[in-house]
């Protein structure tokens, strides 16, 4: 079947399976426990915490997706392939292949020169890498990230949480413009009635707090809740969050690029905080520095915007001098 599937289908079906072999990569260095943590440098205040599971992880995706679609192929990738792991995925996921006639005219011949993958091999280092106690709710925010840009901007995108309510294989949700998200058989809906913001657990800025104080201010947070990850965070949105609100620097493009592929099918949407899309071309700026806004389809994205403060959006520049 993968024969007659077009390029990104084929794509996004090798990108499904290498997700979950990496998440099998991360669960068997968690469970061996030395997780050789080294401190990548972040920007002074913040550590940017990086372990053997991020750079396991990052070596089979990249050695995977070598292995399918050949070197030429441009993967920007969080973490160095430094650390080696046997564990090499060459297989389809048969659900993506088998939508392949809903493809799109406009994807199905597209030039694999114009698409930049992106991938966080492991989102949500700092809740693992800092847990006491390796606990159910700290291990659900771990979550591998593979975002698929044409010409600058997601066309696709797999989010996979290896840790899901004892789920063997955790479970796996992945997107395809003009095709859907799919793999939401295991999302639960949580209620909402309360409009739940989810933001950062770890990386928290005074002006991430004074952009939730505006939002409860008008109505459209009314609980906000702390976790880690982009990945987790987006998966909240889909059982039911209202929005993910991060206005602050320091989230990625590699965060970012699955997650908004992933809720734009859903019909939710993605930008900074000023309503700007994010440019995910080969060789632009790798820091999300207008910050993160992700909201669900049922609530106004344009309300959210208009609510965050002018002073905190000028605060926080769309482009910085040097990555
Ligand atoms: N100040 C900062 N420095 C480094 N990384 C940051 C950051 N702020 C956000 N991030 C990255 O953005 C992702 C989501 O952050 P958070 O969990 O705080 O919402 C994490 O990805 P990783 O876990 O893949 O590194 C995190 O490292
Ligand atoms: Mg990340
Ligand atoms: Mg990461
Ligand atoms: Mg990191």
């Amino acid at each position: 079947m993968w024969m007659r599937s077009c390029f990104l289908h084929r794509l996004v079906a090798s990108s499904v399976k290498i997700s979950e072999a990496a998440g099998g990569v991360i669960k068997d260095i968690l469970c061996d426990g030395d997780l050789k943590i080294i401190d990548k440098g972040g920007s002074g205040k913040t550590a940017d915490l990086q372990t053997e599971a991020d750079r396991a992880a990052q070596y089979c995706i990249v050695k995977s997706l070598h292995a399918v679609f050949g070197d030429k192929i441009t993967i920007i990738g969080e973490e160095e392939t430094t650390s080696f792991t046997p564990r090499i995925e060459k297989g389809f996921c048969s659900k993506v292949l088998s939508l392949n006639d809903k493809c799109p005219e406009n994807l199905r011949d597209i030039n694999p020169e114009d698409v930049v993958i992106w991938v966080d091999p492991l989102d949500g280092t700092v809740e693992i890498a800092n847990a006491a106690k390796k606990s159910a709710a700290v291990l659900a925010q771990v979550t591998v990230l593979i975002g698929i840009a044409y010409r600058g901007r997601p066309i696709a995108g797999v989010i996979h949480q290896p840790y899901y309510e004892g789920r063997e294989n955790g479970r796996t949700v992945w997107a395809i413009n003009g095709v859907g998200t799919y793999g939401m058989d295991y999302v639960k809906e949580d209620n909402k009635e309360q409009k739940i913001v989810v933001t950062t657990r770890s990386h928290g800025t005074s002006s991430v707090d004074a952009a939730l104080d505006a939002l409860n201010k008008k109505g459209l947070a009314d609980t906000v809740v702390r976790v880690g990850g982009a990945g987790y965070k987006v998966m909240r949105i889909l059982e039911g969050a209202a929005a993910y609100v991060f206005a602050s620097q320091g989230c990625k493009k590699w965060d970012t690029a699955a997650c908004e592929a992933v809720i734009e099918g859903t019909g939710g949407r993605l930008t900074d905080i000023s309503g700007r899309l994010l440019n995910y071309e080969k060789g632009v700026q790798l820091n999300n520095t207008g910050g993160v806004l992700v909201t669900a389809c049922w609530v106004d994205h344009q309300d959210y915007l208009n609510s965050i403060p002018d002073a905190l959006k000028e605060a926080l520049p769309e482009f910085q001098a040097k990555n």
